[in-house]
């Protein structure tokens, strides 16, 4: 058995190897980048309106009014002292413009334009340069690609990325009781749905599973599942059979495909008997049956792998930390992950902390940490982490 803290720094601490990959801007979101990159040239690329307006030459409150610049016009408009033009947010500014006036300050009667006030030099002009200059650095490699980010690339003309690939995930379910949700069930069966919490989550942080397949509890089955399955991934993800029961095959099964075990049983409230293994490149967790004990499984501990795999500085869910709601104290005998709901700033624990209890972990939206033991009081700061 591990502490939380040696489970986490067992993870951490694999040496892997990145893979790369070029791909269309359109697929990047919440890819890290496999390279820095600079800028190509500067943003913008020439002075340019930030209104629709007038783009004035000199600094008066009259101009004689002598065309007109729209966003995209390429051609070279010159200005004399106390000339005007007609410009529209984003047009290059013509040259020996001193300012833009947005055309709400201003008349215009027979070609002349009066302003409703004096401009100021450099007025409404965004500047060659602004945002980025030639050979600036952008982004470091191991940025993480949010939308804003997308923008970025796509404003440097950058069509595709070179990334770190994302790992390839296979997950398997064990169990005799379990029913495909929609297929008809017996008394002792109950429908398959860890799958689709962990497919979900997947899904939540931008990854996606390559195989799904369940599994009776046998062990010849369970062992050729498991090499079926390692034969197309590069983390497996288990659910259920890893407890001490006579029918929890999945341990010995991933010794038999050749795993070798990195930590099983962690000291820890739900989900003491996940398992963590390795077989060359390969990741396996074997998460607890139980739905909120595999889930938060997944939440603390696949993820941050996963996410070290696809290039992440910076891996798992940050911890925020917030004022409780109400009196609690954890007795359950070990540091606990506790179903809680984080509203207006503050945390409440919900009830419903069994882990076969899914319904409280549903409608909240949070994991709050609370030591074994630890009494806390109304007010005292809990750290969470954010699920939802
Ligand atoms: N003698 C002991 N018994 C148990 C221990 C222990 O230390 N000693 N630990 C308990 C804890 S804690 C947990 S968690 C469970 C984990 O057991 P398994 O990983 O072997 O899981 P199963 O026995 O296969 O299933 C547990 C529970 O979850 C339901 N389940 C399983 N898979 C799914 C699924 N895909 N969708 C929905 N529900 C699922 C299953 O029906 C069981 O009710 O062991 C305790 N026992
Ligand atoms: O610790 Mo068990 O994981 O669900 O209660």
């Amino acid at each position: 058995m591990v502490t939380i803290e040696e489970a986490l720094r067992i993870i951490k601490d694999q040496k892997i190897s990145l893979k790369s990959e070029p791909k269309p801007l359109e697929e990047v979101l919440g890819y890290a980048l496999a390279s820095n990159t600079v800028s190509p040239f500067d943003v913008p690329e020439f002075d340019n309106s930030a209104m629709d307006g007038y783009a004035l030459c000199g600094l008066y409150q009259e101009y004689q009014l002598v065309g007109e610049v729209a966003a995209g016009d390429s051609k070279d408009v010159s200005l004399k002292d106390g000339e005007a033009v007609r410009i529209f947010t984003g047009a290059k500014v013509p040259k020996d413009t001193m300012a833009v006036m947005m055309q709400e300050k201003t008349s215009v009667k027979e070609s002349i334009l009066y302003l409703d006030e004096m401009p100021k030099t450099g007025q409404n002009i965004r500047r060659k340069g602004g945002q980025l200059t030639e050979g600036q650095a952008v982004f470091e490699k191991g940025h993480i690609l949010n939308p804003p980010s997308l923008a970025l690339m796509g404003s440097l003309g950058l069509s595709q990325l070179e990334v770190f690939s994302k790992p390839q995930v296979n997950i398997i379910t064990t169990g005799n009781e379990l029913v495909k949700p929609g297929d008809p069930k017996t008394a002792g069966q109950i429908y398959e749905s860890n799958s689709y919490a962990i497919s979900g989550a997947l899904q939540q942080f931008g990854f996606q599973h390559h195989q799904k397949t369940q599994i009776k509890d046998d062990f010849e089955a369970t062992k050729a599942g498991i090499k079926t399955a390692l034969e197309s991934c590069d983390v497996l993800i288990i659910s259920g059979g890893i407890s001490v029961g006579d029918y929890d095959f999945v341990k010995q099964s991933l010794e038999e495909n050749g795993v070798n075990e990195l930590f099983y049983k962690v000291f820890q409230k739900p989900g003491k008997p996940l398992y963590f293994g390795r077989k060359g490149n390969q990741f396996v967790f074997a998460l607890p049956g139980n739905p909120a004990s595999s889930l938060t499984c997944f939440y603390v501990y696949v993820l941050p792998l996963l996410q070290k795999l696809s290039g992440y500085g910076n891996y798992g869910l940050p911890t925020y930390q917030f004022p409780i709601k109400h009196a609690y104290e954890n007795r359950f005998g070990r540091p606990s992950f506790l179903k809680a709901a984080v509203v207006d700033g503050k945390v409440e624990v919900l009830d419903g902390q069994g882990s076969s209890m899914i319904q409280s972990m549903a409608k909240g939206n949070a994991l709050a940490f609370v030591n074994e033991g630890e009494v806390l009081n109304e007010g005292d700061l809990v750290k969470c982490k954010l699920i939802a």
